[in-house]
């Protein structure tokens, strides 16, 4: 992690001097992983208990909608992990609801969360939406690395990971991540000057999710999309509006998405319309940069290189094109909401408190597995392909698991503070072999962005907006976030 750090302030250093070094040859030692720290702790499988689900307390429910009303009422409308947090609050650490159809498990302590990934088989089973499954049998669509299940999503990683996780390969990529982030830093200036009222920058949501769409399309296309740019692809802002509504109708669908399928109903037919422009950019992108690969071996151009994201899995990796088409894809729209979330929230707690943490609003505040056997979780019997709900929001503001947990203490998360804390009550990026791929990108991305940011302004709260946070899949920002941009 120091090595990265260094790597990166390396860059950042390069940049504030105005000169941007390739420094792809710099070998660089692997980013100490998160999981190679995490040895099991003493779990008790409490094989020889008899208790079953139907031993296991939660919330009644109405009949055939079982609690998914409670979550579609008005005030509860984009607040699941607030939901789910009260539901804890009643129930403990583990409680069973039934939505919809659908009977769910939720935990929210991390003895359960490491006993249950400890039990993971080879292919762990992180639920697709079943619109987005609807979806792709309408298109006759494959699925991605995100959405594929079984020995399919293993080809899938196994070919995508060695690209995206070693912190050699990631490396490679600070010097142009460093370039968007000084484009973001230039809109930030125009928008606040030009636009905003009181040092403020209007829907900057949607600006930072046009610096996300820049950084990993500057990675996976190896190319400026140019969406910092005052006019920007009309055809780009599309898509991140689209990956916005389909990760919203998606939650929305989470239950009875066949019965909205059937009457037509608006969320159903947004999110086709959402998906149809999610695979028609990244297309068109992707095409792009074959061509222009294509161009550079015809003409034997050396310095037209193109991709080497792209050729890397044309010809390192035996997946098909088809499946290089729907990887890159899912990769591009998992690359939008997740970093600028992120980076919104810590900028507003920035604002609050310069000694900010962000983990107060981890943006995937829900994880879920489905058990791909019979396990005993908690001295439970939980029988496979039942869905389990990891509820890192609420173990978040657990006092159990943190001490003075509501406040900002970024100190709690020092190796030399740390010690007392369960590494399973955090792991906003998931955990074993189905963790998410692009964490490496997505914490270069970040450090590169909050330094950069932290050295041009001095971010202070504005009276202005207010946050709105809304739960759409990811935890995002609403339209405006409060901060004003001050040049230091
Ligand atoms: C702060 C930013 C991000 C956060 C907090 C985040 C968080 C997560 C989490 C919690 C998961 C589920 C992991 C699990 O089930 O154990 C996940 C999966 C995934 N993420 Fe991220 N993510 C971020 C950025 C990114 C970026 C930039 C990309 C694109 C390169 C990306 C691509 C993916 C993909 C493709 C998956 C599915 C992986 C699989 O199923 O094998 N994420 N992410």
């Amino acid at each position: 992690m120091r090595r990265m750090l260094s790597r990166v302030a390396k860059s950042v250093q390069n940049s504030c001097n105005g000169r941007s070094v390739s420094t792809s040859s710099e070998r660089s030692a692997a980013v100490a992983s998160a999981i190679n720290r995490l040895e099991p702790s003493s779990v008790s499988m409490e094989s020889n208990t008899k208790r079953t689900l139907a031993d296991l307390d939660g919330p009644q429910g109405y009949p055939v909608l079982g609690t998914a009303p409670e979550y579609f009422r008005k005030a509860n409308r984009g607040k699941m992990h607030e939901v789910q947090r009260q539901f804890h609050q009643k129930y403990g650490k583990m409680f069973k609801e039934r939505l919809g159809p659908v009977t769910n498990v939720s935990i929210a302590d991390p003895k359960i969360v490491e006993e249950l990934i400890r039990q993971e088989g080879k292919y762990p089973l992180r639920p697709p939406y079943e619109s987005w499954l609807l979806y792709k049998k309408l298109r006759s669509q494959k699925a991605g690395v995100m959405s594929a299940v079984g020995e399919e999503w293993h080809r899938y990683r196994t070919a995508l990971s060695q690209k995206l996780l070693r912190p050699r390969n990631v490396h490679e990529y600070v010097d142009i991540m460093n370039e968007v982030v000084t484009s973001l830093v230039q809109r930030i200036r125009y928008l606040r000057d030009h636009e905003g009222e009181g040092s403020t920058v209007p829907a900057l949501p949607n600006e930072l999710c046009k610096w996300a769409a820049e950084s990993i399309g500057a990675v996976l296309f190896e190319d400026r999309l140019g969406c910092l740019e005052n006019q920007m692809a009309v055809e780009v802002q599309d898509f991140i509006e689209a990956v916005g509504k389909m990760f919203l109708t998606g939650h929305q669908l989470m239950v009875f998405a066949e019965m909205h399928k059937k009457l037509g109903t608006k969320p159903w037919k947004t999110h086709v319309q959402s998906w149809d422009t999610i695979y028609r950019v990244a297309e068109k992108l992707i095409n792009k940069s074959l061509d222009e690969m294509k161009r550079g071996i015809d003409v034997e151009d050396h310095d037209v290189k193109g991709s080497a994201f792209l050729g890397h899995l044309l010809t390192g990796t035996k997946l098909s094109i088809e499946e290089i088409y729907t990887c890159t894809t899912e990769l591009f729209l998992s690359g939008v909401d997740t970093s600028s979330n992120a980076l919104g929230f810590a900028i507003y707690l920035l604002a609050r408190n310069p000694r900010v943490q962000e983990r107060m609003y981890p943006v995937i505040p829900i994880n879920a597995r489905v058990t791909t056997a019979d396990i005993t979780l908690n001295g439970y019997l939980i029988p496979k392909d039942t869905c389990i709900l990891l509820n890192a929001y609420t173990m978040a503001y657990d006092e159990q698991h943190f001490s003075r947990a509501e406040e900002f203490i970024p100190e709690r998360w020092l190796r030399s503070e740390s010690k007392d804390v369960n590494p399973f009550s955090m792991l906003p990026f998931g955990f074993g072999s189905r963790m998410c791929v692009g964490r490496r990108i997505a914490e270069q991305e970040l450090y590169l962005a909050l330094i950069r940011i932290a050295q041009n302004f001095w971010l202070e709260p504005a009276s202005k907006y207010e946050l709105k946070p809304v739960l759409r899949t990811v935890l995002s920002l609403g339209e405006q976030i409060p901060v004003q941009f001050k040049d230091r």
